[in-house]
């Protein structure tokens, strides 16, 4: 069995060859080396505060030892300075615990740089003469990006919120039989609820309680499902809105749901029904390609929740940060315009569609809606809903109606 520390500097050398996104890697090596519960909290901790952190503790490491560094004592140095600096583990314990992650001829090194940073660490944690950026660990471009688009000062607190770990917030499942009993938060909208501590497992496998960002439910509150009316949740996995959906129909029997993700999809069903909603269709299609000739103008309403750069929601995905260039946000919006382009045709006259990112670009919001209101004259714009973490304290979201004449 290995230690979480271990496991965290194998995860981080995976995370710094592949493509795996931490979370993934950190299920994976946390069941594998079948960790307690107390241990796996700790991996946690450190994968994530590493990776939330690594320009900053990147940043001390140049400060502490100047020269070349292989790149496994580099992430083992990370860990150590996570585990002293970041989480302010006891430094007895962060030190030698470090200091045996190393193999022989690295340990001096090791030690004699945690050992400084023990000596310095006032210092160190003194980060008003540092640049934004470093000092909340962002790349450059993003942070010039969102100072161009908010403002300096919001790009700031926006870089802050992203560091700050996510509350877990469920909502209460109106299709379920029994309710379960919480109090309802005033901060909250109605339903929804902090968990804090341990994750109620039962409740979530009886299909009670569904795990969401409140932000979540805007671009559903826009749509506003009416019971009966036929709706299409286009990019529906792993099922959160279709949910919200079928609470708002009352049923899931009027609502398709898709995803071009053939993995993903097994994924949604399960979620469909431990929600309770069994009844909903679900099929595999992918939105760039035109509509199946059988759902041409069928449907009353669509929501579009289109894969984006998730830049709205970073302190839930803390490595997407270090991935992302802006050549990708470009690219993302090309499909986002052709799942538009190939959905709008199955709407019937009337219908409307709600087009919805979890970025918080206006490259991919606000620009990709008014080219599809260009190459789609039929379309009006007739409402938008935004929320940014920065000054709403949620996860980002971006919403758009789009309703044709009858
Ligand atoms: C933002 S997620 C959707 C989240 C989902 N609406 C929910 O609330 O749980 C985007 C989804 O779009 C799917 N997707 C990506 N490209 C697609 C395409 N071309 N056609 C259909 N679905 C696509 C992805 O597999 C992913 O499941």
């Amino acid at each position: 069995m290995k230690s979480p520390r271990r496991a965290a500097v194998s995860i981080l050398r995976a995370w710094a060859k592949g493509h795996v996104y931490a979370d993934t890697l950190i299920e994976r090596h946390a069941s594998r080396n079948e960790l307690s519960t107390a241990d796996r909290g700790l991996l946690n901790a450190i994968v994530l505060g590493v990776l939330r952190n690594r320009r900053l503790i990147d940043h001390w490491i140049s400060k502490l030892r100047r020269g070349k560094l292989d790149p496994q004592t580099r992430d083992i140095l990370r860990v150590g300075l996570c585990q002293l600096l970041i989480l302010r583990l006891p430094d007895h314990a962060a030190v030698f615990e470090t200091v045996e992650l190393g193999k022989a001829p690295a340990r001096g090194l090791i030690n004699a740089v945690m050992r400084r940073a023990v000596a310095q660490r006032k210092k160190l944690l003194d980060l008003d003469e540092l640049p934004p950026a470093v000092a909340f660990s962002h790349p450059d471009w993003l942070f010039n990006r969102w100072s161009k688009a908010f403002g300096k000062d919001q790009a700031i607190d926006l870089m802050a919120f992203n560091n700050a770990p996510a509350p877990t917030i469920a909502r209460v499942n109106p299709r379920s039989p029994e309710r379960p009993g919480f109090e309802q938060d005033p901060d909250l909208p109605d339903d929804y609820f902090e968990i804090e501590g341990r994750v109620p497992t039962e409740l979530l496998a009886k299909g009670q309680i569904y795990i969401q960002d409140p932000a979540t439910r805007h671009s559903v509150e826009l749509l506003a499902p009416k019971p009966g009316e036929r709706i299409l949740d286009a990019c529906a996995a792993p099922g959160g809105k279709a949910f919200l959906i079928a609470a708002f129909q009352g049923s899931g029997k009027d609502l398709v749901c898709t995803d071009s993700n053939e993995k993903r999809l097994p994924r949604l069903k399960q979620n469909l029904e431990r929600l309770h909603l069994g009844e909903v269709q679900t099929s595999c299609h992918d939105w760039t390609k035109p509509a199946p000739e059988a759902w041409l103008g069928s449907f009353d309403a669509i929501l579009l929740d289109v894969p984006c750069s998730n830049t709205g929601v970073f302190r839930r995905r803390v490595d997407v940060r270090w991935r992302l260039q802006a050549s990708d946000i470009t690219a993302v919006t090309q499909i986002q315009r052709q799942i538009l382009a190939n959905a709008a045709p199955c709407l019937k006259p009337g219908g409307r569609i709600v087009y919805s990112t979890c970025s918080i670009e206006q490259e991919e919001n606000e620009e990709v809606v008014q080219a599809f209101l260009a190459d789609f004259p039929a379309f009006t714009l007739a409402g938008t809903a935004q929320a940014k973490p920065q000054t709403d304290g949620t996860d980002g979201a971006f919403a758009a109606l789009l309703e044709t004449s009858a």
